[in-house]
């Protein structure tokens, strides 16, 4: 599990060592830190340094007075201002200053550009003269590496406001909410997290790791049988939308359910002749998933209902999530994406694309439950406010039915005993490990059959 700390979590942990160990350089260890791993993007050529009025360009400055002894280095003072003794230490190792014209001239001979403009203290977005170098880099196709962010992201915030189009991205002590939260993380590339001695205490975001997801897995043991590894019970689907129903199970069951029994109103000679393993009707069952496919249901409340009063935890899907009923959830997962829990909270798909992990929490603690907020980051909060980010996959997952899959694969966890916030977690998890395991426009259910085969692979490798 990685911690994921904000601006301010980091800021506190450096004030930490500035009042407890005044001796400790670290603005030297980034700088270090940058100029090797500068190094080892582009080995040769001229690298240019674009460098802000804080301590961000102030790194940039010590790594290009690392650099300039053995490579060209150029210097952009992007808004005037910059670290002093840096700026004195970089020009003594021979580093020379461009201006604005120059540095954006110079791109066509530049093998690597180092983001040093802003970072912890970036406010979102760029001043104008900043923006167009931004956009000329992209424009020339040359390899940027920013510094601790780029440049003009909010350190903690998903939104991709206009910055850098980093290819890697050098962070200091831990990963901030704009390297891990799309859109924001696909402006940062590869991410590198560099040590620089910061003891940082661990708060209430974090992602999961493949590690966790396989160390969390239920595998089956010499004493398991279908009861003991859980039964679920598969109330999705409609007439108008059978196919709901086949996803929800072929989730459940490639995530490896005991028993999979089939409530809904799909046509029952429709789940056997696909998936003969599966049992229709009802019967003894450990969790239960709701609400994929059920469309315009006229009696959603009453079925949502039934699971409560049969204290079944619960996987609320699809149309299900707008007939919670009342009183706390406890144990049951939510899994709505942005415009499903926007309509949950009474706000807009925008407003909660704009602040994901403000929104999930709010439902989180409202309900009680656990909310699995899908989209291209998967958040999975907890009434306590903690949320873990889901393993990230890549977009080809981005598809109609993947939800009705993830919904029944996160019913089969749930039976099988993890807490809801696992079974989200660790459900989101798989289908998106499997799909990078398995890139390509594979459908949910094809893809839902390679899931076996990747769990065996994840558990074998503890
Ligand atoms: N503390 C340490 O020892 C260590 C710190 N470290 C490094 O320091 C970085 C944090 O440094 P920092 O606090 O100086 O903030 P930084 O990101 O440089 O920006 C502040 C300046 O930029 C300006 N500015 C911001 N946004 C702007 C915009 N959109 N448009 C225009 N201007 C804008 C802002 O202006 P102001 O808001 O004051 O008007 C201010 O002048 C951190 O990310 C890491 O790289 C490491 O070396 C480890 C040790
Ligand atoms: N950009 C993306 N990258 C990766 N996965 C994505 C992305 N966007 C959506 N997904 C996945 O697609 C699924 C979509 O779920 P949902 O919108 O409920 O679809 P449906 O209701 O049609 O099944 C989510 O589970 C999420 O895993
Ligand atoms: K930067």
């Amino acid at each position: 599990m990685r911690q994921i700390l904000s601006a301010k979590q980091i800021r506190d942990a450096e004030q930490h060592v500035f009042d407890t160990q005044p001796d400790v350089d670290l603005m030297g260890r980034a700088a270090a830190a940058v100029a090797r791993i500068a190094d080892a993007v582009t080995p040769e050529g001229t690298v240019l340094v674009a460098v802000g009025p804080g301590y961000n360009g102030g790194d940039g400055l010590f790594a290009a007075a690392r650099l300039a002894p053995h490579r060209p280095v150029l210097l952009w003072l992007a808004m005037g201002k910059a670290h002093e003794a840096g700026l004195e230490a970089a020009v003594r190792a021979g580093a020379q200053e461009v201006d604005a014209v120059g540095a954006i001239g110079s791109l066509v001979d530049c093998s690597l550009v180092i983001d040093a403009v802003t970072g912890l203290g970036s406010r979102p977005g760029l001043p104008a003269q900043v923006a167009t170098f931004a956009a000329a880099c992209e424009d020339e196709h040359v390899t940027v590496l920013s510094v601790d962010l780029p440049s003009g992201l909010d350190a903690d915030a998903a939104e991709p406001h206009e910055s850098f189009r980093a290819a890697h991205t050098v962070t200091f002590a831990a990963p901030k909410p704009c390297h891990v939260l799309q859109p924001a993380a696909s402006r940062c590339g590869r991410l590198h997290v560099v040590d620089i001695g910061l003891d940082v205490e661990a708060g209430n975001l974090r992602q999961a790791e493949e590690s966790d997801v396989a160390r969390w897995w239920p595998v089956p043991h010499e004493g398991s049988d279908k009861y003991s590894r859980g039964v679920v019970t598969v109330d999705t689907g409609s007439e108008t939308y059978p196919g709901a129903a086949l996803l929800s199970c072929a989730g459940a069951l490639h995530a490896g359910a005991g028993m999979v029994r089939y409530t809904g109103r799909a046509p029952s000679g429709l789940i056997m002749s696909r998936f003969p393993s599966v049992v229709i009707g009802d019967g003894r069952s450990e969790a239960t998933v709701l609400g994929s496919g059920w469309g315009d249901t006229d009696n959603a409340a009453s079925r949502v209902e039934w699971a409560k009063l049969h204290r079944l935890p619960a996987v609320v899907d699809a149309d299900a999530l707008y007939s919670l009923p009342n009183g706390r959830l406890e144990g049951w997962l939510l899994t709505p994406h942005a415009g499903e829990l926007g309509r949950i909270l009474g706000c807009t798909r925008a407003h909660v694309e704009a602040q994901p992990l403000e929104c999930a929490r709010e439902a989180a603690r409202h309900t009680g439950a656990s909310v699995l907020l899908k989209g291209a980051t998967q958040y999975i909060a907890e009434p306590s406010g903690r949320v873990t980010i889901a393993v990230a996959g890549p977009a080809w997952t981005a598809r109609a039915g993947s939800g009705d899959v993830l919904a029944g694969i996160c019913g089969a966890l749930l039976a099988s005993g993890l807490p809801a916030w696992k079974a989200g977690v660790v459900g989101a998890s798989i289908q998106a490990i499997t799909a990078t395991r398995h890139p390509g426009p594979y459908t949910p259910d094809d893809l839902s059959a390679r899931m076996p085969q990747v769990i065996a692979e994840l558990t074998s490798e503890l």
